[in-house]
């Protein structure tokens, strides 16, 4: 789903590697827990599955393609199979919830019958029914994270891509997000996840990939957010990696444990199943159906005319992450718009 062959990246005018030789795989439905101090190259792991940043010298495959052979042209549908979460949200500010998390439908093209039921739905999902009209000010921090990640999933992505989606948020709020993403997982989306939540990643007991200095030095099925801390022994990858790479190695601290075993425990789930089908309605379902296949249907014009194609600009790979539109970097639009196309990014609004 995930693979790295032995990826080095050194950000120009640098010495370091920010990743150094990370040769990775990441399986289809797995919960991966990108751990390190900061610096180490979480983000940069992340940014290179976006294709937001070129490796330097290695190979990297997401779903089957490899990323250096996709144009420019084609990344926005790249991308369109990856979902991005955020530490700062990043919601449209003048918009509502509805229209945020329909933002992702309507730049891709999506019919408005079909934005009318996939949007709800999704915040149906989030814990978040009703609440369509609200404006990103008028909701918590954790509200807006649920709405984040409901743009996010809406297209119902195949893997969904999270640096540090608790970072600013309290500890309930903070656990309650992991019950969604748990969730989300479940539902079969491959989930990588940086974080400095050592708590979270302690009591989840998920796949645990540390780096160092831009190295790997831990990959443990079942980990903690520390040596030790998972079930039974680590895998230690390389435990002299961040020697070599010029300093000790050493053993990743939580920066603010902040998410306790016992709020990750209480932690109320911050989603709302679907309503499960009874075996009647689904009998039901069934006759209709074979009632109704005979008869043939016709194709209503759809309301909404398709967007424009997105632009295509040659030289957009060159384009460095900050001078690219939310549009853009949650792979909507092909690069090379301008920063007031898609309004602008913001932080948290609290
Ligand atoms: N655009 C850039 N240009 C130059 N150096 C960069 C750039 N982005 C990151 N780096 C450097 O690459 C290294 C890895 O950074 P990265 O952001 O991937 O770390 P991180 O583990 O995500 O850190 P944090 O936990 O603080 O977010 C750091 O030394 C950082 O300074």
């Amino acid at each position: 789903m995930i693979r790295f062959d032995n990826v080095t990246k050194v950000y120009p005018g640098t010495q370091r590697p920010a990743l150094d030789d990370v040769d990775v795989e990441i399986l289809r439905g797995e919960f991966v827990f990108l751990v390190g101090a900061s610096g180490s190259g979480k983000s940069t792991f992340l940014r290179l599955i976006l294709k937001e940043e070129k490796p330097s010298s290695g190979r990297i495959h997401v779903l089957g393609q490899e990323l250096d052979r996709i144009s420019s042209r084609k990344v926005p549908f790249f991308r369109r199979s990856l979902g991005v979460v955020f530490q700062d949200f990043r919601l449209l500010p003048n918009k509502n919830v509805f229209e945020n998390v329909a933002f992702t439908l309507r730049v891709i093209g999506k019919s408005r019958g079909y934005i009318h039921q996939a949007v709800p739905d999704t915040l149906k999902l989030v814990g978040l029914d009703g609440k369509g009209k609200r404006m990103p000010h008028e909701l918590s921090g954790g509200e807006q994270q649920r709405v984040a990640i409901a743009r996010a999933i809406v297209n119902k992505p195949q893997i969904l891509l999270a640096d540090e989606p608790t970072g600013n948020l309290d500890p309930v709020t903070s656990a309650g997000i992991m019950t969604l993403l748990e969730r989300i997982n479940a539902g079969g989306t491959t989930i990588v996840m940086a974080t400095h939540e050592a708590g979270i990643v302690d009591q989840m007991k998920r796949r645990v990939i540390e780096l160092s200095a831009g190295e790997v030095v831990r990959d443990e099925s079942h980990g903690g957010y520390a040596v030790g801390h998972g079930e039974g022994d680590a895998e230690v990858v390389d435990a002299g990696a961040a020697a070599d790479a010029g300093g000790e190695p050493a053993p990743v601290t939580a920066a603010n444990p902040k998410v306790t075993a016992a709020v990750m425990e209480q932690a109320p789930p911050l989603y709302v199943e679907p309503e499960a089908q009874d075996e009647v309605t689904e009998a039901a379902a069934a006759v209709t159906a074979a009632a109704t296949s005979a008869i043939p249907i016709q194709a209503e014009p759809d309301p909404e005319p398709d967007l424009p194609p997105a632009p295509i600009i040659p030289d957009a790979e060159d384009l460095v992450p900050e001078q690219l539109t939310l549009a853009e970097r949650l792979g909507l639009r092909a690069p090379g718009g301008t920063p007031g196309d898609d309004e602008q990014e913001v932080g948290p609004t609290r």
